[in-house]
């Protein structure tokens, strides 16, 4: 049998993951979404390109929840995006509402996959699926950091003009304007960053990175990113449905991890086939470990706001 993986939300993120998912050819995949008809032409017109791209995976677009059923892997992008002027944490009423009656529906008929969240606030809504799912913390994990550690490698890798491989960095925290780039961790070849860049220089790259999703908000007008983001959501289920156990930063439930409590936020986690299996605790600093608690801390006025 095949892995069978559902996508709510037909969007931009949400079709872009799927196209991706279909190259991979290891997975079937179930894209839902409450327009009519539009899930089902994405689906058709993705089918179309196996035969040049030469894969197998079987994409089905549809408006009902019956045809999610028994699905190993569930990625959660309904939801409404931002637009410029917005912050992700303005989105959070609206959402909640999508996430809470998306989750409701999967659990029915998927009582034992995964749930990778992406539609934002990010990590409030990893924590309002973890809590309207009741699924154990292993079983719920939300993308940000692989994508706001891609930027800050994009941005570090263009300056010094080197490969993007050799860039290694990791951003912890809320998938917000309160997110952790941790300059002390980021290595070109081996080397830290603070003996290849002056500190201001490394402090506007710093700056570049945690407002790397409005940038791009402002640019397109309309919409947010989604290139990247579904990328960062393809390394994530490769490394479940491979069972890769690769360490990336992820949004996750911690209870007592860095002194946070029953609450989502980024930090490193092994992802393999149990999903999330070991969560990583880096040595942090006085300094770091003060601008995570923080960023904690805004995770937490969303979860009151929303009441759960
Ligand atoms: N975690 C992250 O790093 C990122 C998060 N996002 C978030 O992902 C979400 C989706 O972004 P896009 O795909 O660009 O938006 P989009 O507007 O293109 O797609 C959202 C889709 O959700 C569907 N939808 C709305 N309510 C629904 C419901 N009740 N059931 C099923 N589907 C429903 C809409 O019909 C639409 O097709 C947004 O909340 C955005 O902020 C986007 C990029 C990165
Ligand atoms: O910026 C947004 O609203 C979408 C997102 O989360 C990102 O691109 O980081």
């Amino acid at each position: 049998m095949r892995t069978k993986i559902t996508i709510v939300g037909a969007g931009f993120v949400g079709s872009t993951l799927a196209q991706r998912l279909a190259e991979r050819d290891y997975a079937d995949v179930v894209m839902y979404d409450i327009v009519p008809n539009m899930p089902q032409g994405k689906a058709l017109d993705m089918l179309q390109a196996g035969p040049v791209l030469g894969y197998d995976s079987l994409i089905v677009g549809t408006n009902d929840y019956a045809d999610t059923a028994n699905s190993d892997l569930v990625v959660i992008t309904s939801g409404f995006p931002r637009k410029p002027g917005m912050s992700r944490d303005d989105l959070l009423r609206k959402n909640q509402e999508i996430v809470t009656q998306v989750v409701q529906e999967i659990i029915k008929y998927s009582p034992n996959c995964m749930l990778i969240v992406v539609t934002n606030p990010l990590d409030a809504m990893a924590q309002l699926a973890y809590h309207v799912s009741g699924f154990p913390r292993n079983r719920v994990v939300g993308m940000a950091g692989v994508l706001d550690t891609a930027r800050f490698r994009t941005f570090i890798a263009q300056e010094l003009n080197v490969s993007v491989r050799d860039v290694q960095a990791y951003v912890l925290g809320g998938h917000g304007d309160t997110m952790v780039p941790l300059a002390r961790m980021c290595t070109v070849a081996g080397v830290p960053i603070s003996q290849l860049l002056p500190a201001e220089r490394i402090e506007q790259i710093i700056q570049r990175t945690r407002d790397g999703g409005a940038e791009i908000v402002n640019l397109l007008g309309t919409g947010s990113a989604y290139f990247a983001p579904s990328a960062a959501v393809l390394q994530m289920i490769d490394s479940i449905v491979l069972d890769k156990k690769m360490i990336m930063p992820c949004s996750a439930y911690l209870q007592g991890e860095y002194g946070i409590q029953n609450l989502f936020v980024g930090v490193p986690v092994k992802l393999g086939a149990n999903g999330v299996e070991q969560i990583i605790e880096l040595e942090l600093t006085e300094d770091e470990r003060a601008l995570l608690q923080k960023s904690a801390a805004a995770v937490q006025e969303l979860v009151k706001v929303m009441g759960i």
